[in-house]
């Protein structure tokens, strides 16, 4: 379906408000039409018969379509924004939630700064269609119908001739829009690209600055407005050169209506109360013309605009609960990988190449690889962020794709190696899945996380604001309250993804000995990306990666003995630290 045809079936919701700028509208044109006659009236009536009381009477009524007119504008525009906020209102909730149900292999691919642009620019374009250029074109095209029937009854040979001027009016539009529907999609691209570097500055305003890189992003940014800035005057280039056309066909109109309708009048074939008001009406005629001409843009780039916008609500949500999927309430801790193989989406090789393991109830897990050898790639397929190319992973025997996605993955609880926070208090954050968890649940969690002492220390507790990335927390500190953050979910797996890279060797080691605690007490599985030693030693089994492959897998002293890999990597890239906290 046509995009802008889908934004009128959306405004379908508000149906009244709509109908009362249509009848507002309707009542205005009316009030238009009439204004004329009236003057005919007491030109022809009053002024030519020197009669005072109909001039008086007729410019009363004049008076009366003057206020009526007041109203009905009034009443048309008010409703047609009313009706265009519903629907952008409509719109821009659509699209959020579909950006938060779209899959990660989604977001991989496409760009942040594009969705913002689609959700702010691209929704406001289509609310002005709505609430400007849809009643406008209405209106001109009611306007149109109407008085071109009023002049044919009045004078059809003059009116025959006034009217050429609409096909031709036409054509001119149709051959502009048709030139230039591509050129305003490419507007609202390139302001999504510039977009784009102005946001990745806004995040990275600190590599910048350390790289003193401000001249190069300056002139990255200068080059792509430059861009943004030729296309725009490439539109409006193509807008200006249309109108003087109408323009010019307009002012023919009038001199052919003064001179075809003079002789008329010179005959006595035609009053000049008549001609007047012919006159007037013409008014009429160019002004809905020039409404859709200028109207005509708005909506080329309108359905620019409502296209992106649907490209975003249609994209298909590739992980998405199976029909009858079941709740995931009971864990077993049996936890397999049959035979697994990864391509990320547009990738050309596979990040898992055939990956087999199972693990026993209560097992604390570790796995170890070198760099981009596939540890994060495991860990996303458990709770469904990407679904296995091939093989399978099963939960005690069921597969995790047979599990609802709110179910398996509230159950699972995962520390990202990134931290995210949440503009909002510490308490917010901690409490951000559990939001009416109770202060004491929520000190223990950051009593775990070794945060509680920090809080305490703020003059606000745990009611301190924090900025939308902790802006005003250090590194490690944001990681630990990202931690308690997981541990007051009702988790029953928990994978920890390399979450206390940026603590202390010390202070891990302390987190570290809580967790084991835990996970002896609340998971049936716990895996760990391991970062350190002690994380390696404590572990039951160590799942050891290279390239994609499950290379090897025992315990510390089973992987030394049998894995000169091991060894290497141990060497290379684990922590060697013994700091005092260390259980085993
Ligand atoms: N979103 C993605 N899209 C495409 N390829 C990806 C994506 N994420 C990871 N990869 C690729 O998949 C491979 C495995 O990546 P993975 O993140 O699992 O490695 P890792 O062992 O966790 O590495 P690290 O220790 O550096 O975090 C890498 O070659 C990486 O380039």
């Amino acid at each position: 379906m046509p995009p802008l045809n889908r934004v009128l079936r959306q405004l379908g919701r508000y149906r009244r408000i709509a109908l009362g700028a249509i009848a507002s509208l309707l009542l205005l044109t009316a009030a238009n039409a009439i204004t004329p006659q009236l003057f005919r009236w007491g030109i022809d009536q009053g002024i030519a018969q020197n009669d005072l009381r109909v001039v008086l009477i007729s410019g009363a009524w004049m008076v009366a379509a003057a206020i009526a007119r007041g109203l009905f504008n009034f009443g048309q525009t008010f409703w047609a924004e009313t009706a265009s906020q519903g629907v952008a209102y409509d719109l821009r909730n659509q699209i959020f939630s579909k950006i938060e149900n779209l899959s990660f292999s989604y977001h991989d691919r496409s760009q942040t700064s594009q969705l913002l642009t689609r959700v702010t620019s691209d929704i406001e374009q289509v609310r002005s269609f709505i609430g400007t250029s849809l009643i406008q074109v209405i209106g001109a095209v009611v306007t149109l119908v109407s008085i071109a029937i009023i002049l044919l009854l009045m004078n059809w040979q003059l009116a025959l001739i006034t009217l050429a001027i609409v096909p031709l009016a036409a054509w001119v539009l149709i051959r502009f829009l048709q030139r230039n529907g591509d050129l305003f999609r490419l507007v609202q691209e390139q302001l999504g690209d510039l977009n784009a570097v102005l946001q990745e500055n806004l995040i990275g305003i600190r590599v910048v600055k350390a790289f003193v890189r401000e001249e190069t992003e300056r002139s990255r940014y200068t080059t792509l407005n430059e861009e943004l800035i030729s296309t725009n005057m490439k539109t409006i280039r193509a807008i200006r050169g249309t109108f003087p056309i109408i323009f010019l066909l307009s002012n023919l109109i009038t001199v052919v209506v003064v001179g075809f309708g003079g002789l008329q009048v010179i005959d006595g074939s035609f009053s000049i109360g008549e001609l007047v008001a012919f006159n007037s009406y013409l008014l009429f005629i160019l002004q809905p013309i020039l409404l859709i001409g200028f109207a005509a843009p708005a909506i080329a780039q309108a359905a620019a605009s409502a296209e992106r916008v649907y490209e975003v609500v249609d994209a298909e949500v590739e992980i998405r609960d199976r029909l009858g999927a079941v709740n995931f309430d009971h864990c077993g801790g049996r936890m397999t990988f049959e035979n697994v193989r990864f391509r990320y989406p547009g990738s050309t090789t596979e990040a898992l190449k055939g990956v087999s393991f199972e693990t026993q109830p209560k097992e604390l897990i570790a796995i170890l690889g070198m760099t981009g050898s596939g540890k994060s790639t495991i860990i996303n397929l458990i709770p469904r962020f990407y679904d296995v190319s091939s093989g399978a992973v099963r939960i005690d025997g069921r597969d995790v794709r047979e599990f609802s996605l709110a179910s398996l993955r509230s159950r699972i609880g995962i520390v990202f190696q990134d931290t995210t926070l949440f503009s909002g208090t510490i308490r917010d954050n901690i409490a951000y899945a559990k939001q009416n968890a109770a202060l004491q649940d929520i000190i223990a969690a950051a009593k775990t996380a070794h945060i509680h002492d920090f809080v305490e220390t703020l003059p606000d507790g745990y009611d301190t604001l924090i900025g939308e990335r902790g802006v005003g927390l250090s590194g490690g500190q944001k990681q630990r309250i990202a931690i308690a953050r997981t541990l007051l979910t009702d988790y029953r797996i928990l994978i920890l993804d390399d979450s206390t890279s940026a603590v202390d060797a010390q202070t891990a080691a302390q987190i570290q000995a809580s967790l084991d605690d835990l996970m002896q007490r609340k998971t049936c599985t716990s895996f760990v990306i391991a970062q350190r030693i002690s994380t390696v030693k404590n572990a039951d089994r160590i799942l050891l990666m290279d390239q994609g492959h499950l290379v090897a897998q025992g315990s510390h002293e089973q992987l030394l003995a049998t894995s000169p890999l091991y060894g290497a990597i141990l060497e290379s890239q684990v922590k060697q630290t013994h700091p005092a906290g260390e259980r085993r």
